[in-house]
């Protein structure tokens, strides 16, 4: 700081032209930091030297996982806290603990899987809690002794700023709850001590007291001599005059310049003296770096970023203390993290990892596509759940050494039940307790159904897309929630859509219809992660018939945060035609006229699995009875189905989710559900596809031309669609590759010979494959059913053969509980869940 002016010297690097001498103003603007790529740089380059966990990231085995089976021998005390927890959580807490605890030299990580809602957070909480409050308050607590020694910190790390102080709210709570003399806590978190390393402005408001700074400024002004106290009230006394004289100026913009230069010229003479007073206060207080350093010590819990906890503060800390200063390092949304993130917590030596995540939800948010390619968008979990599931297969190992959370408190049984049938293996069942709650008669609103908008249209919006259809229906359906519900708001309703034009119009709309009293909260499906609401509400918005291309929303991990956000209700609005679009013609005719697209079927393929879990979700949807067609003039009156008719109670409680299958079970027992099961049965399916009616085995040979086709180039483009797609481009060759980027679960298939259904399936076997296809295939598995069998050796080409035999139902799950994996939150903004205002009426 000179003269009042920030001052720095700035070195720049050029490629050519740019002349050395150069006497002129150069206008430079800052488009990043570089400090968190430099961590991740740091974090890299230090691996091998600084820790033993080093072989397990770079070339793990199953041996470097711990299992259930780890020997576990837990204390009364810990046994009785862990009343609360269920049995899943009950034995992750457990062995995470016994890994930290009973062999602490032995490197090893944890990996904790729990699909949405499972109760990750708290594993985490309680985990932490068995670590840290063991001999509590007896003569050899390490609480009195010297900080540097501590044995019991633990550093707890997420990917976003937002997860980490959500994920401190619930250690807040508590350790504040539980502990034992709440007059006299030990700690400044009940008897722990807690700090939040970041910068200020990052930080919760709510956990904002944690934070490093506020604890040294805190611990500075409490120590500091009395003349330096004046020295700070007079630096709070002139700032408190600066605000009042700023508001004056502000308000006299029409006054008399005399009055306005007066105020200008004190503000001048307050803003001066208050600088001064600072850089002397910074004098005489001397730097706060000790400070800072002795309150890290101090700390059981240390929470930060996961690129703060590769920079020089953790570092500077710890340096010179000796040995290693975490018992575990704990990473929350760890399927949210990238690989090189997920590093940087581990160059303080710590050899105990513990991952937390869902890789089923949305992965690591990656712009560059570049990167991409080179697999930058893979968390760490991610690639270890995949290296030990294709263990399992190839029987290296029985079992997985992963830690999985299958019991939901979030969503109602009926929307759990296709996330749980189709991605998550049926291991995802409701808990007893939240399955009553949720099927309450209290809640007016059915669970779960889809809205075919079959008169929407997709219209661009620079880089986005809009569906006016579709936003009617979401106003009417709002109006209707809010009429029959005044208590809700929202906090209670969120609208999902993956475009952000579409999200633009319907903030839009809700101001203009509501006053600006913000019935609902509308965000993209990314910003929706790691968040719940009472009621969500889906605008796909794709629509384009002849296309076919659904971009973002054909992501399976994207879909499933979409589908598991909601407590009560799920309403998903759409263009069935475009989702569940597996093999329009028009698109196959271009697949063989266009150059772009000549080498072989490959984009066939690509086409086939594009739009496959929306297909499954459609369809699973209309077994069900829950879909609903609309169109404009009914949207009103279509609407009012999401109400249920009679306050009964939804369905009958079905947990365990053990007794015998439905196979084709209405949607809730209710007469509103045998209706619209009708409707959409005979109107819904025949409208949407041609059904070969007589033959069990059809051919589609795709022949013909259709010169309205517009051009598919752009779905092609995009790499990263492609690649979630399973589809690899080397030197712009297309390859498929057959290993379905999550599980195809037969639960969703539709009964035998039901007459309303889509010939067209995902019977890819029957597909014709190239020979790089069939040579990949051949190196796979072999198929199970309901996935992609194996391929035959004919000829590759455009013929596509679809068996009835495709089509033949699996039974669904028993109704109502059913199961999953979970992921993470990255993206997880600071919004506090709120608890349901429905749960205040039980
Ligand atoms: N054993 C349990 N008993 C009762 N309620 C529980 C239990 N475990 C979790 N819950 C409740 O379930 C809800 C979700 O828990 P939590 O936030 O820990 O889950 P999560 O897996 O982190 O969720 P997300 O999918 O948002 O990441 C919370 O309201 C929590 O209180």
């Amino acid at each position: 700081m000179r003269n009042g002016k920030a001052e720095c010297y700035l070195s720049i690097q050029t490629q050519e032209n740019f002349p050395a001498n150069l006497n002129e103003l150069v206008n430079c603007i800052v488009i990043s930091s570089l400090v968190t790529t430099q961590r991740k740089l740091k974090a890299m380059s230090l691996l091998g030297s600084r820790n033993q966990l080093a072989r397990a990231v770079l070339n793990p085995n199953p041996m470097d996982f711990c299992t259930k089976d780890l020997l576990t021998t837990t204390s009364e005390r810990i046994i009785a806290y862990l009343r609360d927890f269920n049995e899943d959580q009950k034995k992750a807490i457990e062995t995470a603990y016994a890994m930290v605890k009973h062999s602490p030299s032995v490197a090893k990580i944890c990996l904790i899987h729990g699909p949405p809602g499972t109760g990750k957070s708290k594993t985490i909480v309680g985990l932490l809690y068995c670590l840290l409050t063991e001999n509590q308050r007896k003569g050899h607590s390490d609480e009195n002794s010297n900080a540097k020694i501590k044995q019991n910190r633990v550093l707890v790390c997420a990917p976003s700023n937002a997860a980490v102080d959500e994920l401190m709210k619930k250690i807040i709570l508590e350790f504040k709850e539980k502990c034992k003399d709440k007059k006299n806590p030990l700690g400044n978190c009940g008897d722990i001590n807690l700090v939040r390393l970041g910068p200020e402005k990052s930080i919760n408001n709510e956990v904002l007291k944690f934070s490093l700074d506020s604890q040294v400024n805190h611990r500075m002004k409490k120590d500091l001599p009395s003349h330096v106290q004046a020295m700070h009230k007079r630096k709070e006394f002139l700032d408190y005059q600066l605000d009042e004289l700023s508001r004056q100026r502000a308000l006299c913009r029409g006054g008399r310049e005399i009055q306005r230069q007066e105020l200008d010229e004190n503000i001048s003479k307050v803003s001066k003296e208050r600088q001064e007073l600072a850089s002397k206060i910074k004098e005489v207080q001397g730097r706060p770096q000790k400070t800072q350093s002795i309150i890290i010590l101090e700390s059981h819990v240390i929470c930060c970023t996961l690129s703060t906890s590769g920079g020089l503060l953790l570092e500077s800390a710890f340096r010179g203390q000796g040995g290693v200063p975490f018992s575990c390092v704990i990473v929350d949304e760890a399927g949210q993290s990238c690989e090189i993130e997920t590093l940087a917590p581990l160059i303080h030596r710590c050899n105990k990892l513990i991952l937390v995540g869902d890789p089923k939800q949305l992965p690591p948010t990656v712009i560059s596509m570049k990167a991409q390619e080179y697999g930058y968008d893979q968390s760490m979990m991610a690639r270890f759940c995949r290296l030990l599931e294709e263990n399992v297969e190839h029987n290296m190992i029985s079992r997985l050494p992963i830690l999985q959370l299958t019991v939901q408190y979030r969503m109602h049984p009926d929307t759990c039940l296709f996330p749980s049938n189709y991605i998550y293996n049926r291991n995802l069942k409701t808990n007893r307790q939240t399955e009553t709650i949720r099927c309450s008669s209290d809640w007016p609103f059915r669970p779960y159904l889809v809205f075919d908008v079959g008169d929407g249209s997709e219209r661009r919006d620079n880089d986005s897309y809009i569906n006016v259809q579709e936003i009617k229906l979401v106003m009417e359906i709002i109006k209707l929630i809010k009429d029959k519900r005044k208590d809700v708001s929202f906090r209670n309703i969120g609208i999902i859509t993956h475009y952000k034009a579409q999200k633009t119009m319907i903030q839009k709309d809700l101001d203009k219809e509501f006053d600006r009293k913000g019935p609902a909260e509308v965000d993209t499906v990314d910003a929706f992660q790691g968040r719940q609401k009472d009621c969500v509400i889906v605008t796909c918005v794709r629509a384009n018939s002849g296309q076919g291309s659904i971009g973002f929303l054909a992501s399976l991990q994207r879909l499933n945060v979409t589908i598991t956000r909601a407590k009560y209700s799920l309403f998903i609005l759409g263009h069935l035609r475009t989702l569940m679009q597996l093999l329009p013609r028009s698109f196959c005719v271009h697949v063989n006229h266009s150059p772009f697209f000549s080498p072989e079927p490959k984009y066939l393929h690509w086409a086939l699995k594009e739009n496959q879990h929306w297909n499954q979700l459609i369809q699973d949807a209309q077994k069900r009875g829950a879909i609903i067609k609309t169109c404009d003039k009914n949207y009103r009156h279509d609407a009012m189905k999401i109400l249920k008719l009679k306050p009964v109670l939804q369905r009958s409680l079905t947990h365990p989710p053990t007794i015998a299958p439905e196979v084709s079970r209405p949607q809730g027992g209710l007469p509103s559900s045998k209706l619209d099961s009708g409707f959409a049965k005979t109107s819904f399916a025949a409208s949407l596809y041609h059904t070969p009616s007589d033959s069990r085995e059809t051919t589609l040979t795709v022949t013909s031309k259709d010169p309205e086709r517009p051009p598919v180039h752009d779905q092609l483009r995009d790499p990263r669609l492609l690649k979630r797609m399973g589809i690899e481009v080397k030197g712009g060759i297309f390859l498929w590759d057959p290993q379905p980027s999550s599980p195809q679960h037969p639960g969703a298939t539709p009964p035998a010979g039901e007459p309303s259904f889509p010939v067209v399936h995902q019977d890819l076997g029957h597909v014709q494959q190239p020979a790089a296809v069939v040579a990949a295939l051949s190196s796979h598995k072999p198929p199970v059913q309901g996935e992609p069998p194996a391929v035959t050796g004919e000829r590759p080409g455009l013929s596509v053969k679809v068996s009835r035999r495709s089509v033949v139902p699996r039974p669904l799950t028993p109704g109502g509980t059913l199961g999953g994996t979970r992921g993470d939150r990255s993206r997880r903004t600071a919004v506090p869940r709120k608890e349901s205002f429905y749960r205040k009426a039980q």
